[in-house]
């Protein structure tokens, strides 16, 4: 038995933007203000510093700023997973021990990113991570960015693990998901990744989701797992083709996160733009986020009625 509550972890868990200053330094009273706004959307939960939060793009000092400002803000009402991947396998556990010390409920990482690393390379990693706290770990699997590929035999070795709870799919082949759901075990988790498939990781066997868009737009994701668990199937599917042409539309520009900030800042939560190299909007593009969030606001109206 996993000596974790795994229910913590099931369900819609947002991948927190990252937030700036006009300077572009970490603005932690506006994560709070947006961790506070989510906290009562109804969510599971934050995955903190991740692919959305640019954890990539930040030192480690400013990692650690942030998540212990989040933790401070809602650790007390969301499950709160601190993404602490990194190239090097020392900030990663740094980062790690940091996220234990505020009481983040579980850690994540990317395999170590740049170099072309061996599966035993990554594996003594991902250890490295899981052996300096006694939180759960959650492995991130998304070989389109960071180019290792995770075969089922080291997930498998790795879930055998009592700390090993989970891993988050952002590969886009739900079979590789439901295989991993399968050689996870019974309490093992699978989180889908690809948010235009959520439904459809949610039902070859994914126990909930981690997205980069849901940020924009929780509700509707809250929308497609309530039709999911009531079996209303024909209504979810409805749902998810229609966050699928907001999900096209917010790819059109020029960064996704770039576009996810313009419209939280219409919505009055402004936290900056995306550190370079990823692009932030261009005035050119207000139009089109002005029209993208109507559309987004008049969805989440229609899914609340
Ligand atoms: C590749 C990537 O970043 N995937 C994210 C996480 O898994 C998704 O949440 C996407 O941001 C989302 O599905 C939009 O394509
Ligand atoms: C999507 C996601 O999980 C991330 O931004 O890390």
């Amino acid at each position: 038995m996993k000596p974790y509550d795994l229910e913590l972890f099931c369900g819609i868990i947002i991948a927190l933007y990252a937030s700036y200053d006009e300077q572009g330094e970490m603005n932690t009273d506006a994560v709070r203000r947006l961790a506070r706004y989510y906290a009562t959307t109804g969510v599971k939960g934050l995955y903190v510093g991740g692919s959305s939060g640019e954890g990539m793009l930040q030192t480690v000092e400013e990692r650690k700023l942030i998540l212990a400002a989040v933790m401070e803000e809602v650790g007390n009402e969301l499950t709160i997973i601190a993404h602490v991947g990194a190239a090097a396998t020392r900030d990663s556990v740094e980062l790690a021990k940091h996220a234990a010390e505020v009481g983040a409920h579980a850690v994540s990482a990317v395999p170590a990113i740049y170099y072309r690393l061996s599966p035993d390379s990554v594996e003594g990693h991902w250890q490295a991570i899981i052996d300096a706290t006694s939180l759960p770990f959650i492995i991130y699997h998304i070989p389109q960015t960071t180019g290792f590929h995770l075969s089922k035999s080291l997930l498998m070795k790795m879930a055998a693990q009592d700390k090993v709870i989970g891993v988050k799919i952002s590969a886009e082949s739900t079979f590789e998901l439901q295989q991993f759901k399968a050689a996870g075990g019974s309490e093992f988790l699978v989180f889908n990744g690809p948010d235009e498939q959520y439904l459809a990781g949610r039902s070859i066997g994914a126990d909930g989701g981690i997205g980069g868009t849901y940020g924009v737009m929780p509700e509707l994701f809250l929308k497609i797992e309530q039709c999911y668990v009531a079996g209303k199937m024909r209504e979810a599917q409805e749902w998810q083709f229609k966050i699928n042409e907001l999900i096209v539309e917010l790819l059109s520009f020029p960064s996704l996160y770039g576009a996810c900030k313009a419209i939280l800042k219409l919505r009055g939560y402004d936290i900056g733009e995306p550190r370079m190299p990823l692009l932030p909007c261009t005035s050119g593009d207000q139009g089109r986020i002005e029209e993208l969030n109507t559309r987004i606001m008049t969805l989440v109206e229609l899914a609340k009625a």
